[in-house]
Parts: structure tokens; C-alpha cells; sequence
């Protein structure tokens, strides 16, 4: 089936610390957090910012968490703090977090993968098939 696969990369600065590890990531501490965040759909559609369906998902609407933490998204946060206690942050559940907050501002048939990367050699992804 003919389908589109949009792309966007960005990046967020936020402190966290894991909770209850054994060492230095225990501590608070800060990484530029970089994302990668693919939306894939056999249909387009409107979005928050235009009414016609011209688009899988708009970039603006997928690039929610690089905003500032007091306009609703993470950058110059922490962690620990704007998460739900659900989610610990660990770069596989900050990648989920960002892949259902997401999710809930998209049609239904936008099929998403999230990555989230905490240092230049290490990267997760996350997607729910
Ligand atoms: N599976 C995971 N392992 C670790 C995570 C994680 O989110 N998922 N996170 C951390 C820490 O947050 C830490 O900040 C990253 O530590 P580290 O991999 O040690 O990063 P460095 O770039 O400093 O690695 P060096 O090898 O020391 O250069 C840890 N583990
Ligand atoms: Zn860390």
C-alpha cells in the first residue's frame, strides 16, 4: 500500500537522575536529549494548524516536546519532576513518554517511532506494532 513516512529530529536540555542507581546517573545531572521521531500513514490529514488534509502529521504538532517546559514541553525542565511517576527517566521510557503524549495529538491511523538519544554513542527507540 502506497504510504508517506515523515521524519523530524530535534533536541531538548533537561536534568534528570535515575532513581534508586548505583552510581553516577543517580545523581541529578543534564544531557541535550536528541530525538528522532518518524509518523507513517497511508492517508493525510488536517492538523491543529491547518484544515485541509494535506499532511501526514504536522512537524509542528511532533515537535511538541522541544518547546519549554512552561509552554507545555521539556526543554529546560527536569525530568524526574514533569514525568508521571510511571515513567522513570531512563532514555526507554522518556522514549515512550514521548511516543503516547504524541500519539494522543494524532489520527488514530498515524503509526509513530521514537528515539531518544542521552550521549552521542547510545540511542533507544521505541514503537507499539
Ligand atoms: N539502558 C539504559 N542505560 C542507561 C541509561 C538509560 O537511560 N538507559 N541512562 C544512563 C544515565 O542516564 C547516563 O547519563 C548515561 O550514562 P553513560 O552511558 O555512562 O554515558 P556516558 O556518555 O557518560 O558514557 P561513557 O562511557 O562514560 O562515556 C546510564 N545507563
Ligand atoms: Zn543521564
Amino acid at each position: 500500500m502506497p504510504k508517506w513516512k515523515l521524519v523530524t529530529e530535534f533536541t531538548f536540555d533537561s536534568a534528570h537522575y535515575i532513581r534508586d542507581y548505583d552510581g553516577p546517573c543517580g545523581r541529578m545531572h543534564g544531557h541535550t536529549y536528541k530525538v528522532r521521531i518518524e509518523a507513517t500513514s497511508a492517508k493525510l490529514h488536517s492538523s491543529e494548524f491547518c484544515p485541509h488534509p494535506v499532511m501526514v502529521a504536522d512537524f509542528r504538532t511532533l515537535r511538541w516536546a522541544k518547546k519549554d517546559i512552561t509552554k507545555g514541553g521539556l526543554d529546560h525542565g527536569i525530568l524526574n519532576e514533569i514525568m508521571p511517576e510511571d515513567y522513570e527517566t531512563t532514555a526507554e521510557m522518556i522514549a515512550k513518554f514521548i511516543y503516547d503524549r504524541t500519539k494522543e495529538k494524532l489520527p488514530e491511523d498515524v503509526q509513530l517511532k521514537v528515539a531518544v538519544s542521552e550521549t552521542s554513542n547510545s540511542w533507544v527507540e521505541y514503537e507499539d506494532e
